[in-house]
């Protein structure tokens, strides 16, 4: 529960806005403990015992009775669902209503720490592409790990500030900037948000917001869409944004129809004799916490990019594979047979023949730290498999499996020693109500835990 009291000037300001009585009942609900939401994988299937009633607004939300330990729960490792806030979810419904084709390439320009690309990853499922991109580098980090513990490889994830995208104009058939804002409506839940905030930092924010809007619209393709949201109240960085990007670029209103016990309100903006819309969760109003999303289309008529085969494909550090050594691999690892395969140092990663040309053309503006999914490498003719690939919603149908109980399996996550009766020798894909955890290799003397040391539960 936060201590830190509102600052005067939003209370002001927020009163404004809404009158005394509505600023009230936000300013109370700002006391009260968040609910917990997660959303579930649809690749994973499996059900954590601890879900209460849906989200609304989403097809795999949840909420939860009580906030359990995460940290102890093996399935919240195994990426089977993804701890976020309910008014987040609210993309999935945007995405259903308005039928974005999950034939797509979408970006997700600030994706750190990945609550909404693994949304788009879902929504995307075999058919389409991610770009899930950072601009900083640590948040990168982070950001990468979800990716590949959500695990449905298809997510290229970049480090690169906005501007290194010019040159991919008319390339997205989604792009969604989830704006780094001043974070009014996360005053509930992180009392840093308040004592953060202030009337200069919300113009900062603003600022910057347009700089980021500003190369981000035109990244969209004809016909696509264009999602800007912020977990902030605030009309400076909401509606002065949409009035920002209608100005810079010819975008078309979308409206989005809602249920009205969801509680969600519709604010209306005209623009040159348009009505442009956008939708602001109150957390007075609706179960989840404060947040800000407008939908736009750019015109059919807009610029398109579709990249094309380029005759050699060449980067610094990652190298297609000859199609024989591909064909090799495939039916050695028993992968897809719609599979492409490039090696990055020594290691081999599978990719979607479908966005090859997309994606080989993306190498060449953006800084990539993960792509597909990391099979592993070859040692002495012997194949060493990735945790990357244990994670994924891969078959790894060669290894033997071994389903560990929850003991054993917190047991493995904190990197400890294993001792399992009954072990063939080799390569073990470890799992937890069948869901995958990753790799021991039991050598006959001894058995080896290959979690990785970097994401082992420290706690006891
Ligand atoms: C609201 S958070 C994104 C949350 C994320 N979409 C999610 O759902 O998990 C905004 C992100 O923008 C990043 N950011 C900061 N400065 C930026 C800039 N100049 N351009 C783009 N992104 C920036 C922040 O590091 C942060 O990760």
């Amino acid at each position: 529960m936060p201590e830190t009291r509102l600052p005067e000037a939003f209370e002001l300001r927020m009163k404004n806005f809404l009158g005394e009585d509505g600023f009230q009942k936000l300013a109370d609900s700002l006391e009260k403990e968040p609910n917990t939401s997660v959303r579930l994988n649809p690749f994973k299937k499996v059900q954590p015992e601890f879900l209460d009633k849906k989200v609304p607004w989403s097809n795999s939300g949840y909420f939860l009775k009580e906030r359990p330990s995460f940290t102890l729960d093996p399935l919240f490792h195994a990426g089977c669902y993804y701890v976020q806030e309910a008014s987040s979810m609210y993309i999935d419904h945007i995405l259903n209503q308005i039928k974005v084709p999950v034939e797509g390439v979408f970006l997700d320009l600030s994706a750190a720490p990945g609550g909404k690309a693994t949304l788009l990853s879902s929504y995307l499922g075999g058919n389409g592409f991610l770009v899930a991109n950072e601009v900083i580098k640590s948040r990168a980090n982070i950001l990468k790990e979800n990716i590949i513990k959500w695990g449905l490889g298809n997510t290229l994830v970049t480090q690169n500030d906005p501007e290194h995208f010019s040159g991919l104009e008319g390339f997205f058939d989604l792009v969604l900037v989830d704006a780094p804002c001043s974070g009014e409506g996360m005053f509930r839940k992180d009392p840093d948000a308040r004592s953060e905030w202030s009337p200069e930092n919300v113009s900062l924010c603003a600022l910057r917001q347009e700089r980021i809007l500003d190369r981000a619209g035109g990244l969209v393709k004809g016909g696509g869409y264009l999602l800007y949201s912020t977990c902030t109240f605030n009309t400076q960085e909401n509606e002065e944004m949409l009035k920002f990007i209608c100005a810079e670029f010819d975008y078309e209103p979308v409206r989005i129809s809602n249920d009205p016990s969801w509680g969600i309100v519709e604010s209306e903006l005209e623009i040159d004799g348009k009505f442009y819309y956008g939708y602001r969760f109150y957390p007075h109003l609706v179960d989840g916490e404060g947040f800000f999303i407008t939908v736009l289309k750019r015109p059919e008529k807009a610029p398109s990019m579709a990249p094309k085969k380029t005759k050699d494909f060449k980067h610094p550090y990652i190298k297609s594979i000859g199609n024989q050594e591909c064909q090799n691999l495939i039916a050695k690892l028993g992968l897809p047979q719609e599979s492409i395969l490039y090696s990055v140092q020594e290691s081999y990663f599978w990719f979607n023949p479908t966005f090859q040309y997309s994606f080989e053309y993306l190498t060449r503006f953006l800084n990539i730290r993960y792509f597909g999914i990391e099979l592993g490498k070859f040692n002495k003719n012997q194949f060493i498999p990735n945790h990357e690939w244990a994670v994924s919603i891969f078959d790894k149908n060669g290894f033997e499996k071994f389903e560990l109980n929850k003991e054993q399996a917190l047991s493995f996550l904190r990197k400890e020693d294993i001792h399992l009766p009954d072990l063939h020798e080799g390569w073990i894909l470890v799992t937890f109500k069948d869901i995958p955890l990753g790799w021991l290799k039991n050598l006959g003397n001894r058995v080896n835990n290959y979690y990785p040391k970097e994401w082992r539960i420290r706690n006891k």
